[in-house]
């Protein structure tokens, strides 16, 4: 699953363990032992980049943990539960939060914002007072006001850094890959597309245009793979038919930004990733958040890339994105300073 650049980047961190101390990259996972959580920790333990993993879950994660940590890899696995999460997040580099509830049927993501809001929160609290440096990637739903919760809630704390947190998309791009690849019989890692916007139904952006084997799908065909990858979520929920949304998929692609963000901070260059961010790019239309191709460094977001020329059908798919998106922002700003 890692890219050639990160097993080259650990085969080069292993030939200098002999001699050199290895790079400690400590992360925590909070919501460790839900349908995202197991996953994503066992696919994070199978990762040479990572060194420490810190499992938290309000219940469940000791069991977790020490199944994991029974993988023979070199790192270190240790799981934490109930009142435990100050000692869960002690050291913590990064901390990866699919902690809150999931969707059903029928359900919109923004139906999530009642319960995982109050998670969401508390969660900011305790990382703000245990590990404030921490680069934090959220992935518990609704994305598009949780960040902007958790950033409102650092905010107040006096730790805010625009740099370090992160909403998680990648499993946008994973799907838009996967997708385009099957209508086009393409090998998916040949196949890169930027998704762009946010992460719920329309507020998702496919710009097909700008990749080589999507700019010819037109017509009946461009709308309905615009419309699985914005409602590639939806696929899940209705074929698990009520008990709960996609979990391996975005354990895997939880991994990956997870990996993405230690090889940046590792020091390899040019490591780029769609991801949900403060971002000054649609600031002039009162969005201040958006997700785009984001260059990641050792401290965080490096650059955000501009979205890059439109099709006309992007602009269109753009006009729908924008309120929604600020609509969600909003909401998630307002429950913290309400
Ligand atoms: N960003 C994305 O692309 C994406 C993709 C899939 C799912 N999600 C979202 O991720 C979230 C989790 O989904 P899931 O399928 O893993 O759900 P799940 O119910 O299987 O697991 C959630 C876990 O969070 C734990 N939890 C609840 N409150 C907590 C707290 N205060 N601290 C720590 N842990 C806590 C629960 O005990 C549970 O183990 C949902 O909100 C879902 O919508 C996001
Ligand atoms: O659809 C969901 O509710 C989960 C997640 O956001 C997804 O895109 O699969």
């Amino acid at each position: 699953m890692f890219s050639k650049s990160v097993i080259r980047s650990s085969r080069v961190l292993a030939r200098g363990f002999a001699s050199t101390a290895r790079a400690e990259r400590n992360v925590a996972v909070l919501g460790a032992a839900g349908g995202i959580g197991q996953p994503m920790s066992l696919l994070l333990k199978t990762d040479p980049l990572v060194t420490k993993l810190s499992l938290y879950d309000v219940r469940g994660a000791p069991g977790v943990a020490a199944d994991i940590s029974h993988v023979n890899t070199h790192s270190e696995v240790k799981g934490f539960e109930k009142d435990d999460i100050g000692a869960a997040l002690k050291g913590a580099e990064i901390v990866v939060i699919p902690a809150g509830v999931p969707r059903k049927p029928g359900m919109t993501r923004d139906d999530l914002f009642n319960t995982n809001a109050s998670i969401v929160k508390s969660l900011a609290e305790a990382c703000a007072e245990h590990c404030p440096k921490a680069h934090i990637l959220i992935i518990s739903n609704p994305v598009n006001s949780t960040v902007p919760i958790f950033a409102e809630v650092y905010k107040q704390k006096g730790v805010f850094d625009e740099k370090r947190i992160f909403g998680v998309t990648t499993l946008d791009v994973v799907r838009a890959s996967r997708f385009l690849g099957e209508i086009k019989s393409k090998d998916p890692k040949d196949v890169k597309v930027t998704v762009v916007g946010g992460h719920s139904g329309v507020t998702i952006i496919p710009l097909l245009s700008q990749v080589e084997a999507g700019k010819d799908v037109s017509g009946q065909q461009y709308k309905d793979l615009v419309k699985r990858i914005q409602f590639g979520g939806d696929e899940v929920v209705q074929a698990k038919a009520g008990t709960g949304s996609a979990t391996l998929s975005m354990g895997f692609a939880g991994a990956r930004f997870t990996n993405s963000l230690i090889r940046a901070m590792n020091g390899e260059s040019n490591v780029v990733e769609p991801t949900f961010v403060l971002s000054p790019l649609y600031k002039d239309q009162g969005v201040s958040y958006f997700a785009s191709n984001v260059e990641l460094g050792p401290e965080g977001v490096k650059k955000i890339h501009p979205v890059g020329s439109l099709s006309a059908e992007e602009e269109e798919l753009m006009k729908a994105c924008l309120p929604e998106l600020k609509k969600n922002i909003e909401k998630g700003e307002q429950f913290v300073k309400a």
